[in-house]
């Protein structure tokens, strides 16, 4: 495919090569070797054609794709490239292998016709360079199962039925599709996901249990947890995996049933929405202490204008000046408002780099914020206040799927 001096990348597509590529992964997180069967569950997240290997005397780097799809705000949603399975052998970093990788991949989305990328990073330094920007982050919180009483006015719910992890994940596809999806961010989870996602939920010593809440219209959301008893002192912690619901009262059923939980101290909710309020469920509000925040998933405009123009846009009208150094295709000015999306010659308000572009794509971050830390130049004071409503979205945007 493409060649440096001492390196070339190829599409891997044999057995072996995967497999080396999965190991490198593997190598480069710091986790031990996969067993046959470990291998045999994850081989289907490759899916064909979309892994990337870099090689010099050996397979030096990886990096690949599975074809996804992001909620975006007002509902409408785009085929997304979500990337991931990337590393680079610890003996051969910092010489340019990544973005070797990088350049390659993104080259092969545009010709695609792929809008957006998106990714979960490692590291918060790695991807900004490429384009990625922080479109969406979280928040995780723990609730003290015991302060915690549920408010009189809370909706009842309905009931919950449990199953042990693998007899769920037969159907647990078809429920996470079916949910509506409550977020702008959210993304599709298609047969290139479940393989991996799977193993992701399964990876720990304590029994994974997943609780499925129906309402009247069938399931409607679902929890999968474990416990973990290793800390005697402090009682049992009640710890969400994937935790996925299509409407508030199905939150709250799934809330009063992780309560009735015996032998449980506190319940640990990771890498939430900012905006699921939890405090809301409770007659104590304090019942839930906020534990962190972090970056949730990073996207990639592929194709600005396509992307652009594919979400629901607020009132007021921007030109905006993208520059972006890897595709040039996108750099330009744009006019962007409620109805339009067109490439323009007329002066810009806002100028800025495609990865800011990607913060404000999903709403995650207000342009004026962005403009304050001088993420965005401003030409025009009053591009900013447009910018703001152009952008704004009702709920928080958040993905809430590890991939
Ligand atoms: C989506 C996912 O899969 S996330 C998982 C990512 N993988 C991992 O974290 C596994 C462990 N890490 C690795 O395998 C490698 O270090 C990688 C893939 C992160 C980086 O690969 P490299 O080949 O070293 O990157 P490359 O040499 O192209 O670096 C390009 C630039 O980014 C910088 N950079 C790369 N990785 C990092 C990092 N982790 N922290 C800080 N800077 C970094 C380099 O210093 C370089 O900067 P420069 O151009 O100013 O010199």
């Amino acid at each position: 495919m493409a060649t440096m001096s001492d390196h070339t990348v190829q599409v891997l597509r044999g057995e072996d090569d995967l497999r080396a590529a999965y190991d490198l992964l593997r190598h480069g997180l710091h986790a031990p070797p996969a067993s046959a069967e470990d291998w045999q569950r994850v081989r289907g997240a490759y899916q064909e054609g979309n892994t990337l290997g870099v090689f010099d005397d050996t397979l030096i780097g990886t990096a690949r794709f599975f074809d996804s799809e992001l909620v975006l705000p007002g509902g409408d949603r785009v085929p997304m490239a979500a990337v991931t399975g990337v590393a680079v052998r610890p003996n051969r970093t910092r010489r340019g292998v990544l973005t070797e990788l990088m350049h390659t991949q993104l080259t092969d989305l545009a010709e695609r016709g792929v809008p957006v990328a998106g990714l979960v990073a490692s590291e918060g330094l790695i991807y900004g360079r490429f384009g990625y920007g922080i479109a969406t982050t979280s928040r995780s919180y723990t609730v003290d199962r015991r302060r915690a009483v549920p408010r009189p006015d809370l909706p009842l719910g309905g009931e919950v039925e449990l199953f042990d992890l693998d007899t769920a994940l037969e159907w647990l596809p078809a429920v996470y599709r079916d949910l509506a999806p409550r977020w702008p961010g959210m993304m599709t989870r298609g047969r290139y996901w479940w393989p991996a996602g799977g193993v992701f939920m399964g990876r720990t010593e304590n029994p994974v249990t997943v609780a499925v809440h129906h309402g009247p219209g069938g399931a409607d959301g679902y929890a999968v947890y474990q416990v973990d008893r290793s800390d005697p002192r402090h009682g049992a912690v009640l710890k969400l995996i994937d935790f996925h619901y299509g409407s508030f009262s199905a939150f709250a059923g799934i809330w009063r049933y992780l309560l009735g939980v015996d032998l449980v101290a506190e319940i640990e909710a990771s890498a939430r929405p900012r905006d699921e309020y939890a405090e809301l469920l409770f007659t104590d509000p304090r019942a839930v202490r906020a534990t962190g925040a972090g970056d949730d998933i990073w996207l990639r405009l592929v194709d600005v204008p396509g992307a652009l123009r594919a979400r629901e846009r607020g009132q007021g009208t921007v030109v905006l000046e993208v520059v972006d150094p890897l595709l040039e295709s996108n750099s330009g000015r744009y006019l962007v408002s409620a109805g339009e999306v067109s490439k323009v010659t007329t002066p810009a308000g806002l100028r800025l780099n495609v990865d800011t572009l990607a913060m404000i794509y999903l709403g995650g971050w207000r342009p004026s914020a962005l403009a304050e830390a001088g993420r965005i130049e401003v030409a025009d004071p009053a591009a900013v206040v447009a910018a703001d409503s152009l952008f704004a979205t009702r709920r928080a945007a958040w993905c809430g799927t590890f991939f």
